[in-house]
């Protein structure tokens, strides 16, 4: 009708390199650290989202990949929030909203994307609302990770002191064009992860005796990130990125009863890297793995394909898809790297390739 108003967004997901994992305020969320991510290409990886507000709807309603699904308390955190800013006057404010959102890749499958989805979801709500400001509170009432995915590139969340949070926004480190980085994607699993990251990282907080450790440590690690992205040092990208993957799911492993998000497989990934780097002499890929078992590799753009080809023959994967750039030289790397073969036997489903 004349008298609604309709608004778009678009969000990509983001991989975070040093992790958020546990809050210092569960209804604001607000994490206990700073956190630094890349943002995958938007034009692989994408949630395109559109909010209506009309005095006609009965109620909020929400559509994902074509299906009504539950409006969930964290959307309703975020309308609450819009509502409340809400620039477009009372009427507005007290009309129902209708979002249809849409991801390109798969939804709940450890490939972040609640962080691109809620994300979107605050963004084009806010465009309804008419109130770009604050965005960063907004986004991370959905999801916290999903504030890093207001950028492209590379982000930094930062934790902030303040109680009321108006000190933990994210913010762009370097553009998507400063860098460019690759990210293979290894599907180890598609299915329910087995601990929602919103209840896995309570847990942690409340039991973990190695979370001080790893808080501790953290500020050497961010700023070696920072100085990695900004002088595009890939080892040392990579390196720090490793070390926090496996920080990530050691305090995971701490935490009583125990979060187990890596299977065998996503193990056999992480040490398959390990033999490439040392046969190779450098640094040849990076891996990163979040709450769930897929696991992540970061390669600069020449060693994709070769990357891919030590994959396929370690995993006797059938294909990989995507993206995988020229052809590089294998030469340089033994041909007995993959040592034991432990590859996994095949349960590598794909791979893909994607600019950040
Ligand atoms: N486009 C979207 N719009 C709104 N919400 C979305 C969208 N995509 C995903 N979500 C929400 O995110 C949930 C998936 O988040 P979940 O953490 O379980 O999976 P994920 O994709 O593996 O994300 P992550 O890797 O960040 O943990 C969905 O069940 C849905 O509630
Ligand atoms: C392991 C992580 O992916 C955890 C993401 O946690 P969420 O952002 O999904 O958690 P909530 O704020 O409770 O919604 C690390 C990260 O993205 O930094």
């Amino acid at each position: 009708s004349d008298e609604s108003f309709i608004a778009y967004a678009a969000a990509a997901p983001n991989l975070a390199l040093i992790k958020y994992w546990g809050k210092r305020d569960s209804r604001l969320v607000l994490p206990l650290n700073n956190s630094i991510s890349v943002t995958l290409d938007d034009q692989l990886m994408r949630t395109v989202t559109m909010a209506t507000a009309s005095p006609e709807f009965a109620e909020d309603f929400v559509e994902l990949n074509g299906k009504p699904v539950e409006v969930t308390d964290r959307m309703r955190a975020v309308l609450q929030s819009l509502r409340q800013r809400c620039q477009r006057g009372q009427d507005l404010a007290s009309w129902k909203v209708r979002v249809a959102t849409r991801n390109s890749f798969p939804t709940a499958a450890g490939l972040a994307s609640s962080s691109s989805g809620l994300c979107a979801f605050a963004v084009a709500v806010a465009r309804l609302a008419d109130t770009l400001r604050w965005l960063s509170t907004v986004a991370r009432l959905g999801s916290g990770s999903a504030c890093r995915s207001l950028f492209a590139g590379f982000a930094e969340w930062s934790a902030g002191q303040r109680p009321d949070g108006v000190d933990s926004t994210a913010s762009q480190l370097a553009s998507a064009g400063h860098w460019d980085l690759r990210v293979l994607v290894c599907v180890v699993g598609a299915g329910a992860k087995s601990a929602p990251s919103t209840q896995a990282m309570a847990r942690t907080v409340a039991t973990s005796s190695l979370l001080p450790a790893r808080l501790s440590c953290l500020p050497d690690r961010l700023a070696a990130v920072r100085e990695a992205v900004a002088g595009r040092d890939f080892a040392s990208l990579a390196e720090m990125s490793m070390r926090d993957s496996n920080c990530l799911h050691a305090v995971c492993a701490d935490t009583y009863p125990p979060v187990h998000y890596l299977t065998d497989a996503s193990r056999a990934i992480i040490d398959f890297v390990h033999r490439l780097n040392e046969a190779s002499g450098r640094v040849v890929l990076g891996y990163t793995a979040d709450a769930g078992p897929n696991v992540c590799l970061l390669a600069q753009p020449a060693d994709v394909h070769l990357a891919a080809g030590c994959l396929q023959r370690a995993f006797d994967i059938g294909q990989v898809v995507g993206d995988l750039g020229e052809a590089a030289d294998n030469s340089k790397v033994p041909s007995d790297w993959a040592g034991d073969g432990s590859g996994g036997e095949g349960r590598l489903r794909a791979t893909g390739s994607n600019r950040c």
